[in-house]
């Protein structure tokens, strides 16, 4: 579903990404890590055509994204962010309702199917109590799975998020999770979602994505465990990872 060809990402002089080549199909969770500010949301941003690549392709469903009309890209995938929508009188329906864009007439009505779609993305975010509130009035974890409900009433084959679990408490964080992985495995969707919950994206993703400037790794979870990268990526004199474990290791609590 989602191809990366030699593709060169950065700014300016800066190179985060160089030529790097993978793919991702369907039915797959996918979770991108990597350390603060090695690019996640840029390539993200990039998948979304919201970045130009210094360098190569990016190809959905066999079109390079650039030849791609902004309205069929938006049947084709729908991105969540960590911005706050929080405007006052728009509630939070109106919201995951902004969802069915790409489907609804010139003038946004709402057809019964797209009411069905709205009310449907609430009740899988467990936000269906929701439906009246009007988003000033809402705290970060509830907005973020209003967002998370809207890029599900787009209904798109390929949804990327940006950080989702952020605002989430512990529970919330698998359960958004496991929701995801859900959507792969029932609906056959291609989820990709940048992270720094290790432990979430280690126990549930089917593939890791690590940044490791200028190099992208893609490989199943269970490779990725035993690659060394993570080691050699994510530990420092204080922590350590332990593949056989799959857990974090405080090395030194005093020095
Ligand atoms: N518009 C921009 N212009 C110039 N540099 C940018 C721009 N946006 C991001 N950067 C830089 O590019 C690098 C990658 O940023 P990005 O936000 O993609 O990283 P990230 O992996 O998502 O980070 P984090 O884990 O901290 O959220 C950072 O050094 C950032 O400062």
């Amino acid at each position: 579903m989602i191809q990366l060809k030699d593709l060169t990402l950065g700014y300016e002089q800066r190179i985060l990404l160089e030529k790097v080549s993978t793919h991702i199909t369907g039915g797959q969770l996918v979770a991108l890590l990597g350390r603060n500010g090695t690019g996640k949301s840029t390539l993200l941003r990039a998948i979304m055509g919201l970045e130009t690549p210094k360098n190569g392709e990016i190809i959905l469903h066999g079109k390079n994204i650039a030849s791609l009309k902004p309205e069929k890209l938006a049947r084709k995938i729908s991105f969540v962010t960590t911005d706050k929508v929080r405007i006052a009188n728009l509630r939070c329906k109106d919201v995951v309702a902004l969802g069915r864009a790409p489907y609804t007439n010139w003038i946004g009505q709402l057809q019964a199917e797209d009411e069905k779609r709205v009310v449907t993305a609430m009740q899988l975010v467990g936000m269906s109590g929701y439906a009246e509130k009007t988003m000033d009035k809402m705290s970060d974890g509830e907005c973020q799975r209003i967002m998370i409900a809207r890029a599900l009433a787009q209904d798109t084959p390929i949804i990327l998020l940006d950080e989702p679990t952020a605002f989430l408490d512990l529970p919330n964080r698998y359960e958004l999770c496991l929701l995801l992985k859900r959507l792969t495995q029932t609906e056959g969707k291609c989820i990709l979602f940048s992270t720094h919950d290790l432990d979430i994206a280690l126990s549930l993703c089917d593939t890791i994505m690590l940044i490791d400037n200028p190099q992208l790794y893609s490989l199943p979870t269970n490779e990725m465990i035993t690659s060394g990268h993570i080691e050699r990526l994510f530990q420092n004199e204080m922590v350590t990872f332990d593949a056989k474990t799959i857990k974090i290791r405080i090395k030194q609590i005093f020095s």
